[in-house]
């Protein structure tokens, strides 16, 4: 989640607001509202929906708790929709906490042993946790237990405490950011892929549906060609396209509306955002299109590394603007076209696939 994470209490409240009363001027009560509710409901992501399914269906089965989830992926697809829809689906309680919320051994403890049976704990951004943290939770996922140091130094005495059986759902934007020993006590491992134009065309007009916005099949197409593969961009978008309609047209998403509210908004025609471009203008401008290291992109654009190696570069890499060779980071021909710039006769990348590149690097 971002800075302005929902606490527990206002997820709950936003989560049980009806549409109507939820579409004023708050996104995030919007976004909670729109969740969708369950597996069935989930459009995309095809794999982890069955691979869950089948996770859930067999704990139900065997009236167990599931095993624990790591969900990984960009940020907007889905890990907390996930995460309810896991607790949903079970019919039990969640939790929801995050990564750097937890500064102490102390904080996870007072969590963990506030758990009831079959309950789920999400943890976003789990890989920001501190290190005595993370070591209570293998204990915690493992055996299902803490223990409790009480005092310091040679006197100090860990107590155990027994926790009832949980499942842990844990998200982060890379599972290979956590240590081994953490990934490797989770049961699955889902990866949350960017959504490509058609399921967030689905997405699109189903959010349309639930708000009430009339689009046509190209409307629908257009906003969804500008999201960045990202269902929460997607419906951001949609509410600003429906501003557009209802004042300066006849309330209709057509295509020609979608593109001239975009446009208006400043949302790049293939839905690059301010950090994509920033990056893909460094790349090309200031180093010549690259190969340049990660660390040196990043601090050209002003960002820490891992957001820009988590955020930015999937969608680049994905939309063939961006390339990661063993030398650095390489610009496309398709990035200099996109910034109207003209393609320098030798770019490293041509002589590359970059698919091939963002597996090698
Ligand atoms: N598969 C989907 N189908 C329909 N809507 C979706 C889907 N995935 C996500 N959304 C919508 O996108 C929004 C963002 O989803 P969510 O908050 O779960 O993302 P996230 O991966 O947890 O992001 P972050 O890690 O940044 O919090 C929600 O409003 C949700 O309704």
């Amino acid at each position: 989640m971002h800075e302005d994470d929902l606490t527990r209490a206002e997820e709950d409240y936003f989560s049980s607001l009806t549409i109507a009363e939820a579409d004023g001027d708050d996104d995030r009560a919007v976004e909670a509202a729109l969740r969708p509710k369950s597996l069935d409901e989930l459009i995309g992501q095809q794999r982890v929906r069955e691979q869950l399914s089948l996770v859930l269906e067999a704990a139900r089965q065997r009236e167990r708790a599931p095993d624990h989830v790591l969900l990984s992926g960009p940020p907007g697809l889905g890990k907390t929709t996930l995460a309810m829809i896991i607790a949903a689906e079970m019919s039990a309680p969640l939790r929801i906490t995050s990564g750097p919320a937890i500064t102490h051994a102390g904080d996870l403890a007072a969590i963990l042993s506030g758990l009831n049976e079959g309950e789920v704990l999400f943890v976003d951004e789990i890989h920001r946790m501190s290190r005595p943290a993370e070591e209570m939770l293998y204990l915690a996922m493992e055996d299902f237990r803490v223990d409790v140091v009480i005092g310091k130094g040679p006197g100090a005495t860990a107590i155990p405490i027994d926790l009832p059986p949980f499942t842990l759902v844990g998200a982060t934007t890379r599972a290979g950011l956590l240590p081994g020993p953490l990934r490797d006590r989770f049961g699955f491992t889902g990866h949350l892929e960017l959504y490509d134009p058609a399921d967030l065309e689905l997405i699109v007009r189903r959010s349309a549906g639930l708000l009430d916005v009339t689009l046509n099949d190209d409307g629908a197409a257009e906003i969804a060609g500008r999201s960045r593969g990202t269902p929460r961009i997607a419906n951001r978008l949609l509410r600003r396209v429906r501003d557009y309609a209802q004042v300066k047209a006849d309330g209709t998403v057509t295509q020609e509306v979608a593109q001239k509210a975009l446009d208006l908004y400043e949302v790049d025609p293939l839905g690059l955002d301010r950090l994509d471009l920033a990056v893909l203008d460094a790349l090309c401008r200031r180093f010549g299109g690259g190969p340049v290291g990660i660390s040196t992109l990043s601090v050209a654009v002003g960002e820490e590394r891992e957001t820009v190696e988590e955020v930015a570069e999937p969608f680049l890499v994905r939309s063939g603007f961006l390339a990661r060779t063993p030398r650095g980071r390489v610009a496309t021909p398709a990035a200099w076209e996109h910034l109207g710039l003209p393609v320098p006769a030798n770019t490293e990348a041509a002589a590359w696939s970059t698919d091939a590149l963002w597996n090698e690097a």
